[in-house]
């Protein structure tokens, strides 16, 4: 499995300002084995929607995390108002001029890992296409403000007013999803640090590229994260790998994209697959994307859960602290 790293290595200089031309520049190609696998004849197979208002939505939300590793969650309670909110603060901070976001920008290499940036990954030969920004937004100990926008207006209030939102949605999905395994309600958001979990808040732009079929906006990674939540634009390029071929998830309005990530995957020691995925760019118009990681403070440890190694199941992974997986993930170290 490629186990990639979607934008953390950044670069100052913005996709934004590249796509002018008619010809893609030679750094943003595809490799040969990224170019599609679909296969001619029966349709792919579609994601799972779970509907959260039924009584019985569990059970299918643990089968789709067994099977598939991505979900789509309609009535999940998250209102519309503050969806499209994060949306119009984000769609306005990458209309403002490129002098005003390198404000923001991100440095890796001197520890700045949140800010503005542009991908550039696989050893700095192939550029994605794709700008971004990170930031923390909860909790209150892991939040820096110097890096929240000032502009446009709205931004911080619509920031803090949507990770409400995903708090109380990320607890009701560990819930979940920990019944799913036969554990106890509460075993994975105490398995991920309980109130001191990690959100981080990372808004994708991929503008309109010249040559989009040999361009990649995200290349083939799973998420470090526990879980993701995410939120698309209308525009269509999130795909996931399944039986050896890259399926489309359908934009459905209002829904939010659910993604397991390596941490529930090594927590659930295999039982739950984080998704491999990756995105697409389109010739006409920008794709945007607000995704949500929730992830393990940096200095917890989590292994496979003790009640999920068995005689017949042994573990299945390491146990390391998130930073030291995170870390080896990124240098390409692990695997
Ligand atoms: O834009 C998307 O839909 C996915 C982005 C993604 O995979 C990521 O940022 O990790
Ligand atoms: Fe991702």
């Amino acid at each position: 499995m490629v186990r990639g790293l979607a934008g953390m290595a950044g670069v100052a200089q913005s996709v934004q300002a590249s796509s002018v031309g008619a010809q893609l520049p030679p750094e943003f190609a595809r490799s040969d084995s990224e170019h599609d696998q679909n296969q001619a004849g029966a349709a792919p197979p579609e994601i799972p929607v779970i509907d959260m208002s039924l009584s019985c939505y569990g059970a299918r939300m643990a089968e789709a995390a067994r099977e598939w590793g991505i979900f789509q969650v309609v009535n999940h309670g998250v209102p519309p108002s503050a969806v499209s909110e994060l949306q119009r603060v984000g769609r306005e901070f990458f209309a403002l001029p490129q002098a005003e976001k390198q404000r923001y920008a991100m440095d890796p290499s001197s520890g700045k890992t949140e800010g503005y940036g542009s991908t550039m990954q696989r050893g700095g030969n192939q550029k994605t296409w794709a700008d971004f920004l990170f930031h923390n937004i909860a909790p209150p100990s892991a939040v820096n403000h110097a890096v929240w926008p000032e502009n446009p207006e709205g931004y911080r209030e619509a920031n803090e007013a949507y990770c409400g939102h995903m708090r109380r949605l990320t607890r009701t999905l560990f819930e979940v999803l920990s019944a799913g395994l036969g554990l106890q309600e509460g075993a994975m958001a105490e398995a991920f640090g309980g109130d001191e979990v990690v959100f981080l808040h990372k808004i994708n732009f991929y503008p309109p590229c010249p040559q989009p079929e040999l361009a990649l906006g995200v290349a083939p990674h799973t998420d470090l994260s526990a879980l993701t939540v995410l939120v698309p634009n209308e525009v269509p390029g999130l795909q996931v790998s399944r039986d050896g071929r890259w399926c489309d998830v359908e934009y459905m309005p209002g829904a939010l994209i659910v993604h397991i990530g390596d941490q529930i995957e090594i927590l659930s020691n295999g039982r739950y697959k984080a998704v491999l995925h990756r995105t697409t760019v389109s010739k006409e118009k920008t794709r945007m994307s607000w995704p949500v990681f929730v992830e393990p403070p940096t200095e917890l440890v989590v292994g496979p859960h003790p009640r999920l190694i068995t005689g017949e199941c042994p573990a299945k992974y390491k146990a390391m602290k998130f930073k030291d997986y995170k870390y080896g993930k990124i240098n390409k170290l692990l695997q």
